[in-house]
């Protein structure tokens, strides 16, 4: 089977790349995954300023996914657009990711990546739950109308957005109708970790990160079905936006299920956290293995074909 994609009119060898956040805050990493299986990459998500991020610990494996509170610890968003400017584009694309702590802060880097003119992606972070005392734009729909109103403005260019998982018809309506009004947005990434969610070992009777008193995103297996669930709505609410899955995926089969509700492409956060970038090429050897076992020669035969009852 032939695992080519194209994304933004680009072929790609597959559809598979790392989530935002993973694998991704310093160069050597970033140019682990620009040497592995995954056909494209992301930056973590950048501030303004260099950040060191929450206290640890911050990050937690757990038998079925992650819970984390990183508080967007990344270099400052010139440190990555320095890497931006020296990337190899025709090797595979790259995504900027940009998490500004204000509507300023986000203007001035989606400005500065605007007037470097490099065929970096930028995927507008909406969606970070760890910040204390911030909230996230994805919950507060004039917010996110405005900061896209405001990014649309400024940047002229194609960009997409990472949206927190929603879990009410009303709410992914809502979203959608804002969405659909900016032209120049071209992508949809969903979802980003289940916010706030807290775990508990019950031998210490504690909780097991140190940030917000245990509340952290989710991550791993528990978020599949969220995720999958907001990919479809939102590929069946934003027929013209391109539809990129994240959340939940491990095996060929969690991407395979992605592309079927809707996905172009398919990120990996916590499995990648947990095995490094070795699992794109066991991920895309495993989506071959199934897509063979099916009968399907090209991802476009079954891609966005989720059937109902
Ligand atoms: O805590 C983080 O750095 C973080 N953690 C997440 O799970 N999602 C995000 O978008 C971010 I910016």
């Amino acid at each position: 089977p032939d695992l080519g994609t194209e994304f933004l009119e680009r072929p790609l060898a597959n559809p598979l790349m790392n989530a935002a956040g993973v694998w991704c805050t310093l160069a050597a990493q970033l140019d682990a995954l620009a040497d592995s299986e995954a056909a494209a990459i992301v930056t973590k998500s950048c501030t303004l300023v260099r950040r060191d991020g929450n206290p640890e610990p911050r990050y937690r494996a757990l038998p079925l996914g992650s819970i984390n509170s990183m508080g967007l610890p990344n270099e400052g968003y010139l440190y990555y657009l320095d890497y931006a400017a020296h990337h190899d584009y025709d090797h595979k694309p790259l995504f900027v990711s940009v998490s500004g702590l204000s509507l300023d802060d986000n203007l001035t880097i989606v400005a500065a990546l605007r007037d470097v003119v490099l065929p970096a992606l930028l995927e507008i972070n909406l969606s970070c739950p760890n910040v204390p005392g911030k909230a996230q734009p994805g919950y507060d729909f004039e917010a996110m109308d405005e900061l896209l109103a405001e990014v649309a403005t400024a940047y002229r260019r194609p960009f997409g957005v990472k949206l927190p998982p929603y879990f009410d018809f009303a709410h992914f309506d809502t979203v959608a109708q804002i969405l659909n009004r900016y032209e120049h947005l071209a992508f949809i990434t969903c979802i980003n970790s289940v916010g706030n969610a807290l775990i508990i070992d019950t031998g210490q009777e504690s909780a097991v990160i140190r940030p917000k008193d245990g509340f952290g995103g989710l991550g791993g297996d528990y978020v599949l079905p969220t995720a999958l669930a907001n990919v479809n709505a939102f590929h069946r609410r934003c027929p013209t936006k391109t539809i990129i899955g994240c959340g939940g995926v491990r095996t060929g089969e969690h991407v395979f299920q992605h592309l079927l509700a809707g996905a172009t492409l398919v990120q990996v956060g916590t499995a990648l956290y947990e095995e490094g970038p070795g699992i794109f090429q066991r991920l895309a050897r495993e989506l071959a293995e199934l897509m063979a076992h099916k009968g399907y020669r090209r991802i476009d035969e079954f891609r966005g074909r989720l059937k109902t009852l």
